[in-house]
């Protein structure tokens, strides 16, 4: 059996957290591959060291006052270094950083310091070796992943190696400069060794005993997923469950390689565990609820439009021609709506609207903006009749106005959208409706 264990920034905050992160590892021989993010928030006011490389990367690049900022980063690992009692300076290493900040060696490299800091402890305290993912974990020059010619490098890396610590978070394009995923990257990371090594379970370690029902800072004490599919994850996952990255899923899925999210604060409660597919039924009807607020949607209003071959790619065509994606796009007889991530759509507004006048010549164009998406997600609803049905009266006894409902083909998933201001009513009343009511 080998394990890859990830540990995310909460697990990693302090020399206290570190010590149980250790016992953890120690505590199964097959925890063979250490996955660390950089040092996160020790309490809810505390910052994450990546917020502070950026900030203080772009204050030295801006020539401004950055040496207290820098300071402060110093002072992070040097409280973890000092609770450890570890024999390491890392002096040298902040000399380098700094020289590489004052060259403007780029925002990502600046980032990617806090996992590469934190895997050199991590090395030093567990005794194993320390492997850069910049040796094996490579971009394309646009940033984008290049998936198989890292999975072909990082099997041959660690082929051999018994025992080693890889920093989450980055990695290099072909021309050796240091690329990083997305925020909460260091779960692509666990999951591309994971694959790599072909390994029997990939372990992401957090601080809550697993996938959750729904947010627990919206929904107080929500149940715990037991198992959850794949799928099902993406889904909440991209619909902003933050607990692991959207993308994380991907390199396991090639291999079929379960993912189970632990808690390093109860590293006795069992988790949740991410799967291909189970023939376990969810305790619940639903399995997961989550939701984002920024989206604006655009109407597009034309007599007769079912009846114009080709309308509705046209109208998308102008979105494509602005670069904007499209998240949802329900559509009546002579009325079709996009919804839109209004933060990339709002500098691209008139250009779309013209555009789509241009396209198809439109009756109306309107807009609304501050909408939320939620979605309702769960393998059983297929098998349960009405559920569209409960959704709607749980939110009409919640006084809430439903702005948009669009049931996804597989049947895994039904997303609503509300006005912003509606967003936490709505998920508390579907919550409600669905798991509060029957556990
Ligand atoms: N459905 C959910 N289940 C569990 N946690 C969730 C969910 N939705 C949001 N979260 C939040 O995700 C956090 C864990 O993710 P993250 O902060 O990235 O942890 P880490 O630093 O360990 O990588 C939890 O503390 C919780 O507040
Ligand atoms: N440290 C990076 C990457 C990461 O994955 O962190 P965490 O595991 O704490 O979410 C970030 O803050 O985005």
């Amino acid at each position: 059996m080998i394990k890859v264990v990830k540990f995310g920034g909460s697990s990693l905050a302090s020399a206290h957290q570190f010590k149980k992160v250790g016992d953890i590892i120690k505590a199964d021989k097959s925890r063979r591959f250490v996955v660390p993010s950089a040092p996160g928030k020790r309490n809810s006011k505390d910052e994450k060291v990546t917020d502070l490389l950026y900030e203080t990367y772009d204050a030295a690049v801006e020539g401004g006052a950055y040496k207290k900022k820098f300071e402060k980063i110093k002072a992070r690992y040097e409280e973890i270094i000092d609770g450890l009692a570890l024999d390491l300076n890392l002096e040298h290493e902040f000399a380098k950083i700094e020289e590489q900040f004052l060259n403007k060696a780029g925002r990502e490299y600046a980032a990617s310091r806090g996992e590469y800091l934190n895997g050199i402890i991590m090395a030093k305290y567990l005794g194993m070796e320390f492997v850069d993912p910049a040796e094996m974990i490579f971009f394309f020059e646009d940033g984008t992943f290049d998936a198989e010619a890292t999975n072909k490098e990082v099997a041959e890396r660690l082929e051999k190696v018994q025992k080693a610590v890889i920093p989450g978070f980055y990695g290099s394009d072909h021309s050796g400069k240091i690329r990083t995923f997305s925020r909460g990257g260091s779960d692509i990371t666990g999951s591309i060794i994971a694959r790599g090594i072909k390994a029997d379970m990939y372990e992401n370690w957090t601080d809550v005993s697993g996938f959750l029902v729904a947010d627990p800072r919206i929904i107080q004490n929500p149940e715990t997923i037991e198992s959850i599919t794949y799928k099902e994850l993406r889904e909440l996952a991209y619909m902003g469950a933050s607990v692991l990255h959207e993308d994380a899923i991907f390199p396991v899925r090639k291999e079929g390689i379960p993912i189970n999210i632990r808690n390093t604060n109860k590293p006795e409660d069992k988790g949740t565990m991410i799967v291909e597919s189970t023939c376990k039924s969810s305790k619940f009807t639903i399995t997961g609820i989550a939701g984002k607020k920024g989206f604006c949607a655009i109407n597009v209003d034309k007599a007769m439009m079912n009846a114009e071959v080709g309308f509705c790619a046209r109208v998308l065509d102008v979105f494509a021609q602005n670069n904007i994606s499209i998240e949802h796009m329900p559509s009546g007889i002579d009325t079709m709506t996009v919804l839109v991530h209004q933060s990339e759509f709002e500098e691209h507004e008139q250009q779309i609207v013209s555009g789509i006048h241009r396209a198809v010549g439109p009756d109306t164009v309107e807009m609304e903006s501050g909408l939320a998406l939620i979605a309702i997600v769960g393998r059983g609803m297929k098998a349960n009749r009405g559920t569209a049905g409960r959704i709607f009266a749980a939110l009409a006894h919640a006084r809430v106005n439903v702005k948009m409902i669009d049931q996804g083909s597989s049947e895994l998933n039904i997303i609503v959208g509300v006005k912003e201001n509606d967003f936490e009513t709505t998920i508390k009343a579907i919550y409600d409706m669905f798991v509060k009511s029957v556990s």
